[in-house]
């Protein structure tokens, strides 16, 4: 249950009595003269949001003429020449303009008279160029920035509300990295938009082989989701209604909470997924960089060492860094009452994280405490019962092969792009392909020892949807990976090369291929010990149920490219039930924590390591 939604105020009497400054703040000035300052700046400035001018009161240690002229230059200092800071060293500068009115729509960006786009030079590798205005946004990353767009009263009130109902956030969750178990270093929970039904009960309860929690969205919630949806569909106009049905809340705590490099998990999104992003409270940084691939990171690293110079040398890395330039980090600001579009096939070709902060400046309500809302689009066309179940009896996901170009994946470019269903097991083990364990979160950390390989393409329409005679039926009765001797890995679901050109449709006379045939001789099962090398990929495929055990995968086969098929996905909210515990239908037994996959994956393993051992004679 949500906790009772506090009495909306009006901007012009919101007593500020119920904010309470965070000591540092306190110092300078007390909640009451804050309030007078407040007045008078408003006064001084009347399209400026409330936001904004508490903002500037901090930056002017509550000295009301300092704020003034702060925001008076501010606004003169707009241009697009200065749009853009880049810093490596000191990203909170007060140079940042701050948005001037209320509800600064899409459409003011979108939809103004047209302005030069900014140049924005690209980060190089290790580098972070920070973007504070929504212009150098669009024009660097594939995101729209509205830095104030709710009234200050309902962001407030939507502030208030989540602030309580993330005090009983299922606390941080573990997960694995390698061998040792991380804490995913924030809280965060499933909100669907409608009451749970019987349907959408057994509905987008498993990520990644995990039960989700889903909490009902709170009322300021499901009034913030029509503007957003609003705003969404009005200004981008997607081909198709964009709904936010279903959403991700996030708290961060102090300075030390994040979520580390992931794109989110596609599987009830589909392709080109839109995903609106609604910050509160104080305000943090949010990374985004390109994924790109670990084979070119491999040949700029060959290339820095061999012979270099030459024009034909300079040619080709141009040519191949014309769809992927640049491999720094771009920093955006997500201030509080801040919406931050990412727009469709961002997933598929960028990551993003929240990474610890050096420093916080607190707000004044939310003190050191950053609240998002990701909503999400989850396709009914994508609803659980879709994927195919994988050889660990567990829904797949749906992941992206990696693109040729990164810039072709964004709205459009008709970049022909690849999807396929892949074991989730192989992402249970999490880690990032860079080492970003400090907030890696979700799956996505494929170790090649885990997981059966399950792996399929698969096919969707202009629209997104999915063309479902691409997916092999579900068996009522899949075989137990536990038990079962014909626990085995379909022979089509292992070649992605051979698939390039041909979709996974059944055969002409009809009948839809067995998902569970006799196995490829050619495969290999698990690893019985962990590998840690990331770019084993999880394709290391299951069990063959012979006793002689083929050599491991040839080179030829070498699976969806690395990288993505790598990375680390969505955050997940723990399964611990501690809100609303939803009925488990008899479908979602199917459907296995982390740990019994793992005990799954572990047994499967000794079971097969135990047989060749008999195999082999020596037993
Ligand atoms: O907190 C944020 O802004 C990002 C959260 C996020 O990446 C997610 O929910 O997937
Ligand atoms: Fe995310």
């Amino acid at each position: 249950m949500s906790p009772p939604t506090p009495k909306r105020r009006r901007i012009d009497d919101m007593a500020l009595t119920k904010l309470s400054p965070s000591p540092e703040t306190e110092s300078s000035s007390t909640s009451d003269d804050t309030e007078i300052s407040l007045a008078i700046l408003l006064s001084l400035h009347p399209n400026l949001s409330l936001n904004a001018a508490l903002e500037a009161l901090l930056a002017s240690k509550g000295n009301v003429e300092a704020a003034s002229i702060l925001i008076k230059s501010q606004s003169d200092s707009q241009t697009t020449s200065s749009l853009i800071m880049a810093s490596t060293t000191s990203p909170h500068t007060l140079k940042r303009p701050s948005s001037t009115t209320h509800q600064t729509g899409l459409a003011t960006f979108l939809h103004g008279p047209p302005r030069p786009a900014p140049k924005i030079r690209h980060p190089q590798k290790g580098e972070t160029l920070h973007l504070y205005t929504p212009l150098s946004i669009t024009a660097a990353t594939p995101t729209t920035l509205i830095p104030t767009f709710l009234p200050s009263s309902l962001a407030i009130t939507l502030l208030h509300e989540l602030l309580t109902e993330s005090t009983t956030f299922p606390p941080p969750r573990r997960f694995q990295l390698f061998d040792r178990a991380v804490v995913s270093p924030h809280t965060s929970c499933f909100f669907l938009r409608d009451s749970p039904t019987a349907e959408n009960l057994e509905s987008f309860f498993s990520y990644q082989a995990r039960k989700l929690e889903a909490r009902q969205f709170t009322p300021s919630m499901a009034e913030v989701t029509e503007i957003v949806e609003k705003l969404v569909n009005e200004t981008l106009k997607p081909r198709k209604r964009w709904r936010a049905n279903a959403a991700l809340v996030n708290r961060y705590e102090g300075k030390e909470q994040s979520v580390g490099w992931h794109t989110d998990e596609l599987t009830y999104l589909g392709p080109r997924a839109v995903i609106a992003s609604v910050s509160l409270g104080c305000e943090r940084e949010f990374r985004v960089r390109r994924a790109v691939a670990k084979q070119r990171r491999a040949e700029d690293n060959n290339g820095a060492e061999g012979v270099k110079g030459g024009e034909s040398d300079r040619k080709s890395k141009k040519e191949r860094d014309k769809g992927n330039p640049g491999e720094g980090q771009y920093s955006i600001h997500l201030q509080h009452n801040s919406l931050l579009i990412m727009h469709g096939g961002m997933q598929e070709a960028w990551k993003h994280c929240i990474p610890p902060a050096r420093t916080l400046t607190p707000h004044l309500i939310a003190g050191d405490i950053r609240i998002n809302i990701t909503y999400r689009f989850y396709r009914p066309s994508l609803k659980p019962g879709t994927a195919p179940i994988c050889n660990c009896n567990l829904p797949t996901t749906l992941r992206p092969k990696f693109p040729d170009s990164a810039a072709s994946l964004l709205d459009g470019h008709a970049d022909p792009q690849r999807y396929f269903w892949a074991c989730a097991g192989a992402y249970v083990l999490n880690h990032d392909d860079e080492g970003d364990a400090s907030g890696g979160d979700g799956g996505g950390g494929g170790d090649g020892s885990s997981g059966c390989g399950f792996f399929q393409y698969t096919e969707f329409d202009k629209d997104g949807e999915l063309v479902t005679s691409t997916v092999a039926p579900r068996t009522s009765n899949p075989p137990d990976p536990n038990t079962s001797d014909t626990f085995t890995t379909p022979e089509l679901n292992h070649d992605p090369e051979r698939k390039l050109d041909q979709p996974d449709l059944p055969p002409k006379d009809g009948l839809t291929p067995d998902p569970y045939p006799r196995p490829h001789p050619l495969f290999r099962p698990p690893n019985t010990t962990s590998n840690d090398d990331d770019d084993g990929g999880s394709l290391g495929s299951s069990g063959t149920g012979s006793n002689a055990l083929p050599p491991p995968l040839a080179p030829s086969h070498p699976g969806p490219e690395p990288e993505l098929n790598q990375q680390v996905t969505d955050p997940l909210p723990p399964a611990t039930p501690s809100h609303q515990e939803p009925a488990i239908s008899s479908s979602m037994t199917r459907i296995q924590t982390r740990d019994a996959v793992m005990d799954a994956l572990r047994r499967r393993r000794q079971q097969l390591h135990a047989r060749r051992f008999r195999g082999s004679g020596s037993g």
